[in-house]
């Protein structure tokens, strides 16, 4: 079963229009074998408008999170619903920085992420463990209870992507070695088979994120369960393209 190779660029709360200019002139120069990768770029709510028509076709975009039900009196929020109404597709919910900042709890990032495919979009849906919990050998209970969360409410995985984001490698140039993504990916994928089922762990893309960079994406891409990256601060810079072109270590695997 092929799992087609995927890479997020997570602009954060990053970028002034000129800037966000700039980076999708480079990405809309830049040489990829896109059709054998999904390529998916998520920037701050209020530049969607603008790299949803200035991006090239064959990349998509993201929003970086929607409202967990129907929108209404919210202040602040944006609901899935005016995504899917602006024909944004994608969605990132449940990353580590809105679940440890923000405190959204495993049940609130369900919610939202069951509320929104049921809306239409896709999701990218982020699980990892902190430093502590890390280094106290939890990781794989923390990684399950966030997955079992999504899973209570989910039963349609196809529009669902994972990302595994060690917190501890997020922003902070320490990456996972290929190793240890390797080994939580496939732990993940092994939970995802018990828990859900054999198609499900087949299919559902599993990608890392977390200090990745033109230099260690090849090794990373090349470990059997890593199907993608989610980048952010690589993917404010030019080097995103080289990240991209790993996708193609999966086609001589
Ligand atoms: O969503 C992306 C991750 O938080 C990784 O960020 P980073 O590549 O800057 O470490």
């Amino acid at each position: 079963m092929t799992r087609k190779f995927f890479v997020g660029g997570n602009w954060k709360c990053n970028g002034t229009t000129e800037e966000v200019k700039k980076i999708v002139s480079t990405l809309n120069e830049g040489q990829v074998p896109s059709p054998d990768v999904v390529v998916v770029i998520s920037p701050p709510f209020i530049y969607l408008p603008l790299v949803k028509s200035s991006l090239r076709p064959d990349f998509h975009v993201a929003a970086q999170n929607c409202w967990v039900k129907k929108g209404g009196a919210f202040t602040g929020e944006v609901s899935a619903e005016m995504l899917v109404n602006l024909g944004i597709p994608w969605v990132i919910l449940g990353h580590s920085e809105r679940r440890l900042i923000l405190n959204e709890s495993n049940e609130f990032v369900g919610d939202k992420v069951a509320y929104a495919l049921s809306q239409g979009l896709k999701v990218i849906a982020c699980v990892g463990e902190t430093l502590e919990q890390h280094e106290s050998g939890s990781t794989m209970e923390v990684v399950a209870a966030q997955t079992k969360a999504i899973a209570e409410r989910v039963k349609d995985w196809t529009n669902l992507v994972l990302a595994y984001e060690p917190v501890w490698a997020i922003g902070t140039g320490k990456v996972a070695t290929p190793a240890q993504a390797q080994e939580v990916h496939s732990e993940l994928r092994k939970w995802l088979k018990e828990s859900t089922s054999p198609e499900v762990a087949a299919t559902t893309r599993i990608i890392y994120g977390g200090s990745v960079n033109a230099a260690n994406s090849k090794e990373l891409a090349a470990q059997p369960d890593v199907d993608g990256f989610l980048v952010g601060g690589a993917s404010l810079k030019p080097e995103f393209i080289e990240i991209i072109k790993s996708a193609e270590v999966k086609k001589n695997a």
